[in-house]
């Protein structure tokens, strides 16, 4: 079950204003889904992640296939009542992870034969068990099973016979999907994934035997995936606004603030990234006016918070008055290098909750931009602020 709501378009770009309507709750668009690929979003509390604005998440359902395994969900009615999350889950149909094994796994028409990372024991994914899979942890949103076309193979750039070979076997893949999703009854949402590699052509056949398949949204795959800067843009450019206009679409695992302003400006609807909470606990903070590594010794003295600006838990504490606003509750970059060179546990923490609020932050400043008509104006100015530095 789903409803996609066209609030507004934005006369000067493809970006436009929506609401979805799930079974676990609506989500307004544009939106960033925080990663929580093993029924966790790492190192917040969900208490925090509702705090935050958060309105879906993520689930890994390659991981918790393996652990805790399927029947351990089934006695929990699925993922919301396991992960005690009451909004929307999206999960992604484990293909990527599978993809990421290398030489451990068998890719043949019929799915993938591979050896379990944690235990060893023999698996095999197909659309048709993926679907079961994502039926039992019963998520909002389940993908389609689909092979990630890589960007390069063997150190060569995919060709495009055999990009288009990947995107042909990733329809038919899509097909079974659907059939498997109806038999089992599942009320959710399946969304297709549009492959093709780098190469327009292949794009285009991609979502137009998608769209004929008449699906509730479309994902965009094989991006972000080790292509250089431009080719992502390019097929950014090139694939959201052919994607039917009245269905969610949807960019997997993209990426940087200034890429999920572009993949508005495109069309897009909703994005995932580990960024946001990988970067956090590698001490790489997003800010208004750039990114910031807390470890540096330039911070060890700083009584300012992260961001002046920011209203966050970190930035402006229980007041939540920023710092520019006379607020004097956050945590100060002093105390944060501090604990980051002590490997206190604090540290990531409080920058995940800065730099997941930043994300957020970041799409809600462009939901009401849409919504005021002003999204052009907003984009110029992001770019010019992300560009000065901090
Ligand atoms: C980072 N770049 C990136 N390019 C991607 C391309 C694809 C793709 O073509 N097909 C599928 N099915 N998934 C993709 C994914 C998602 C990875 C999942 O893995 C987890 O994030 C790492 C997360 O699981 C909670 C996410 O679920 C949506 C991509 N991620």
């Amino acid at each position: 079950m789903l409803q996609f709501d066209l609030l507004t378009t934005d006369p000067a770009s493809h970006a436009r204003r929506g609401r979805l309507t799930l079974r676990h709750g609506q989500v307004q668009t544009p939106i960033f889904m925080p990663v929580g690929t093993h029924g966790s979003v790492k190192g917040v509390l969900p208490r925090s992640l509702h705090e935050m604005g958060a309105q879906i998440i993520l689930g890994n359902t390659f991981h918790l296939w393996l652990r805790p395994g399927l029947a351990v969900l089934q006695g929990f009615g699925g993922l919301h009542g396991f992960e005690k999350w009451n909004k929307p889950i999206l999960t992604d149909s484990g293909g990527f992870q599978v993809w990421s094994l290398g030489a451990l796994r068998t890719i043949t028409e019929e799915g993938v034969h591979f050896a379990s990372p944690v235990n060893g024991d023999k698996l095999f994914l197909s659309p048709e068990v993926s679907m079961q899979i994502q039926t039992t942890l019963d998520s909002d949103i389940v993908m389609q099973l689909d092979e990630c076309t890589p960007y390069e193979t063997r150190g060569q750039r995919t060709t495009e016979r055999a990009a288009c070979q990947s995107m042909q076997m990733s329809l038919r893949w899509a097909k079974r999907s659907q059939d498997e999703f109806q038999r089992l009854n599942n009320p959710n949402a399946l969304f297709g994934i549009v492959q093709g590699g780098m190469y327009e052509n292949l794009r285009a056949e991609s979502l137009a035997a998608l769209a004929a398949m008449d699906l509730p949204g479309y994902a965009i795959g094989g991006v972000s995936v080790g292509e250089p800067k431009d080719e992502m843009l390019r097929i950014m450019a090139h694939t959201p606004h052919r994607l039917p206009a009245h269905k969610p679409r949807y960019l997997m695992g993209v990426g940087t603030p200034e890429d999920l302003v572009e993949g508005v400006a495109q069309g897009v609807d909703m994005f995932d990234c580990v960024m946001p909470t990988r970067n956090a606990r590698n001490g790489t903070l997003f800010t208004r006016f750039g990114d910031l590594k807390i470890r540096n010794a330039r911070h060890k003295t700083d009584p300012q918070p992260l961001d002046g600006s920011c209203t966050c838990y970190t930035c402006a504490g229980p007041s939540g008055v920023a710092w520019d606003q006379g607020g004097r509750d956050g945590f100060s970059r002093a105390y944060l290098h501090h604990l980051e060179r002590c490997g206190e546990m604090l540290g990531p923490m409080l920058s995940t909750v800065h730099n997941l609020h930043y994300y957020l932050n970041l799409m809600r400043e462009i939901r009401q931009a849409l919504d005021a008509g002003e999204f052009t104006q907003l984009r110029a100015r992001l770019k010019a602020d992300r560009a000065r530095g901090v």
